[in-house]
């Protein structure tokens, strides 16, 4: 700091890269979480039908789609929240290394070990997640699980001093993209495809989104 705070040029510069860099993470995560959303209710017509009957009940007449709409939007959170348990973008999160020696869940850790948490593997535990393989948000009514980090059973965006930062706009970001997708249009698949051919692999790296680009046709509608 005593450098940067003493060569402004160099200050400017480092924190100009770190805006754009955290920028970048933040609107590609969000992004790329919205895709996955898309993917799993064009895969599940049941699920698409039931969201965007919500989003048009309660934006119906309204100019302006705002944050606070959000929170009367309880079916489309669980489609987030579903969307995140089967699809984390980050399936190992950030690794962390040990600063001491350890013991965890009776195995020995040595100091400076590397940790990959799989979050991927806890979202499809079995003994946590009834029919863990199949795209069902209803699981989360009456269910108290949510994404903030405090229930280890659903963590996309992670857990303790390191987790994501920028939950708060991710969050935002991706509602508010999904929320005019589904009140201002319809979706379908392309000519001779059905909900059962849409591809469901992910990528491999940190992030992982689609290893397939999802192609949708919007149809305009009454709403748009
Ligand atoms: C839906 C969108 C997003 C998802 C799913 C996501 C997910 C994650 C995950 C899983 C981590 C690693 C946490 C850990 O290892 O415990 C992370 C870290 C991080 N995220 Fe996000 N993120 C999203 C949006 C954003 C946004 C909008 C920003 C910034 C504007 C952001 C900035 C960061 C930064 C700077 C870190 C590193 C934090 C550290 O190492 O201390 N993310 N994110």
């Amino acid at each position: 700091m005593t450098h940067l705070i003493t060569n402004p040029r160099v200050m400017k510069k480092a924190q100009e890269e770190m805006r754009e860099n955290i920028l970048n993470a933040g609107i590609d995560t969000s992004a790329q979480t919205t895709t996955w959303v898309m993917t799993h209710l064009i895969a599940n017509p049941r699920v698409l039908k039931k969201a965007q009957a919500e989003v048009r009940e309660v934006i119906k007449n309204k100019d302006d789609i705002v944050e606070e709409d959000i929170e009367r939007l309880e079916y489309l959170k669980m489609v987030i929240k579903e969307t995140f348990r089967l699809t984390p973008l980050v399936p190992l999160l950030i690794p962390r290394e040990a600063s001491k020696d350890l013991k965890i869940g009776g195995y020995d850790i040595p100091k400076k070990t590397w940790i990959h948490v799989n979050i991927w593997a806890i979202h499809r535990n079995p003994n946590v997640w009834k029919d863990p393989e199949a795209f069902i948000p209803e699981r989360f009514i009456d269910c108290q699980v949510d994404y903030k980090g405090l229930n280890f059973e659903l963590l996309p965006f992670g857990s303790g001093r390191r987790m994501c930062p920028g939950i708060g706009m991710g969050m935002a970001l991706v509602h508010l993209t999904l929320i005019n997708l589904l009140y201002r249009f319809n979706w379908k698949l392309p000519d001779g495809m059905v909900a059962e051919d849409v591809d469901l692999e992910e990528s491999y790296g940190l992030v992982c989104p689609k290893k397939v680009p999802l192609e949708l046709i919007p149809v305009l509608t009454q709403w748009t």
